[in-house]
């Protein structure tokens, strides 16, 4: 062996040696944290828990999740679970695993029945959202609010947003905010210029949301409010690293700066009142929070009414504007859909006398293919709701975007699912996502094909766009008229061409386009 061959020799052993190293070392590091995280359980109820492990220190599983989601493969990392689960052949898919992640140790729930029951179990589970989160959504708002003030002020908020009434008394602005937007993006197309798709449909239903929520703002406010909105979601699901530079601390100044924001329009207000002025806009949520009294005759402090307004104005537009973006996309993508749909729309037209000015909430109703909102008469949130869904384009637009992938609650007491333990003060995550792309679930679960929902009726826990039991979305209907009206207008006026339409998806916090779906609106109907 000549001296070159035997110094690579050399080398390759003291190489295999530190992998040897480095990969006991690795091994001794997971054993100790999954000791020292589950040591206080006990032997026996250590034994029942779920298959998984703690991995390293601080980071456990969010390297993971933070690869698979921004490498564009969100699916792989529940996916690592289940083949992990499954190849070990002890444990085959039990839809239940354990890991540590945002700080805690964590169950992650990923199939439908696992899911539901934790969802409709009340007494077992309470809202588990990271601290990080709350720290930007609020304390006082439903993220974090012990469980009969939520009843309370839940009971308070959802009854004016949704049910038939409400709907009714929001389609007119709602109507007339689409038909605005839409022509205002088609004149700068007309000029030759683009819009950024999804960055002007966010600033369309923030301006709904407003409207209900605080009865309208001026320019400057509205301003204020969208910017730091928009920085306060990209710093949601980031690492909790409150350094300069960082996305969570981006966010947490955007939260200050809403605080602010908020503060001076219900100083403004209680101001007004006092001096005995009365807005001829009507009563909005903010004059519900500020009046509403416990059984004690207590009313809400106002960092407790500007929590509960940070949550909903976010909760009430983000999503709604990127569903809105996803279907448009998705149906100018599918032409066979589009015309299906589109004539759908042309045929309620015909179909409404000449002297009804625009679509009610009765012809909304009768859109088969588009969706079918479920009214309930003023009695939103029913558990029903799942089952009565007419689930045609906007709903498989939801179950495809998932765009509240996961959920969090933590365990109050000790609870079995699939016969694994959910240990009392574990975290837990839902994980809509995987329920939602299960190919035992859904076949060929990536495909946007309104039709496999011809003539089925999803059982209860494999649909959860708006999750399900005591937290189901209180908006869920008034996002879901939303978004009707607008695709009601657009299939039957315009085209959306894209300026990148092969542009790279992201996925964190929610799943969009990097360029924000840049495009042209054009008009190509005069009809309508
Ligand atoms: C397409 C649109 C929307 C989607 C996909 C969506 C999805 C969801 C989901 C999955 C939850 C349940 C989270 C959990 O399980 O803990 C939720 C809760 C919530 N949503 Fe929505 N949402 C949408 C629109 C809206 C709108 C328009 C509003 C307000 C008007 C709203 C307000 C809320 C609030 C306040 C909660 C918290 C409920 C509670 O904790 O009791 N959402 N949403």
């Amino acid at each position: 062996m000549g001296e070159g061959a035997a110094w690579w020799a050399a080398g390759g052993a003291a190489a295999a040696a530190m992998l040897l190293v480095l990969l006991v070392l690795d091994a001794a590091v997971r054993g100790l944290h999954g000791w020292y995280r589950e040591v206080a359980l006990g032997e026996a109820r250590r034994a029942r828990l779920p298959p998984g492990e703690m991995g390293w220190p601080v980071v456990g599983a969010m390297w993971a999740f933070l690869r698979a989601f921004k490498s564009g493969q969100p699916d792989a990392f529940i996916g690592a679970f289940v083949r992990r689960s499954v190849s070990s052949n002890q444990f085959g898919r039990t839809g239940v695993y354990r890991a540590f992640m945002f700080s805690s140790p964590t169950i992650l729930v990923t199939t439908p029945e696992a899911c539901k029951q934790v969802l409709m179990d009340d007494e077992g589970f309470v809202t588990g959202w990271p601290k990080a989160t709350v720290a930007l959504i609020g304390p006082k708002s439903f993220v974090a609010m012990p469980y009969d003030e939520h009843r309370r002020l839940r009971k308070l908020t959802a009854a004016p947003i949704n049910g038939f009434d409400a709907l009714t008394a929001y389609l007119p602005f709602i109507d007339r905010t689409v038909t605005s937007s839409l022509r205002s993006w088609a004149d700068v197309s007309a000029d030759g210029g683009e819009v950024e798709f999804l960055t002007e449909l966010r600033r369309m239903t923030f301006k709904i949301i407003v409207q209900i929520f605080l009865g309208g703002a001026d320019d400057a406010t509205m301003h204020a409010l969208e910017r730091s909105y928009t920085n306060l979601n990209y710093g949601m699901r980031a690492m909790a690293i409150n350094l300069p530079g960082f996305a969570y601390r981006r966010a947490l100044g955007a939260r200050r700066r809403l605080v602010s924001v908020l503060q001076g329009v219900l100083d403004e207000r209680r101001a007004a009142t006092a001096k005995g002025f009365t807005r001829s806009s009507g009563v909005d949520m903010m004059d519900r929070l500020v009046e509403v009294e416990d059984e004690h005759g207590r009313r809400l402090d106002d960092d407790e009414i500007i929590d509960i307004l940070i949550m909903y104005l976010n909760a009430g537009h983000e999503s709604s504007g990127h569903i809105t973006m996803w279907a448009t996309v998705f149906l100018q993508e599918n032409p066979d859909v589009f015309a299906k749909a589109k004539a759908e729309q042309e045929a309620i037209v015909r179909s409404i006398p000449a002297t009804q000015q625009r679509l009610t909430l009765r012809d909304f109703r009768k859109m088969e293919y588009l969706s079918k909102i479920p009214f309930f008469d003023n009695a939103p949130n029913q558990q029903s709701y799942v089952d009565e869904l007419y689930l045609k384009v906007i709903d498989e637009t939801l179950r495809l975007v998932n765009i509240s992938f996961v959920s969090f609650r933590q365990a109050t007491k000790d609870v079995f699912v699939n016969g694994y333990l959910i240990p009392k003060g574990w975290k837990v995550q839902l994980w809509y996502r995987s329920v939602h792309m299960d190919p035992q679930v859904y076949p060929d679960p990536s495909k946007f094909n309104p039709s496999r929902w011809e003539g089925h009726s999803p059982r209860a826990g494999t649909f959860l766009p708006f999750g399900l039991g005591a937290r189901l979305c209180p908006g869920n209907d008034l996002a879901k008229l939303e978004i009707s009206v607008f695709l009601h207008h657009f299939l039957l006026g315009y085209k959306l061409t894209r300026t990148n339409p092969n542009c790279r998806v992201r996925y964190l916090p929610h799943p969009r386009p990097v360029d924000n779906c840049l495009a042209k609106v054009t008009k190509v109907s005069d009809e309508y």
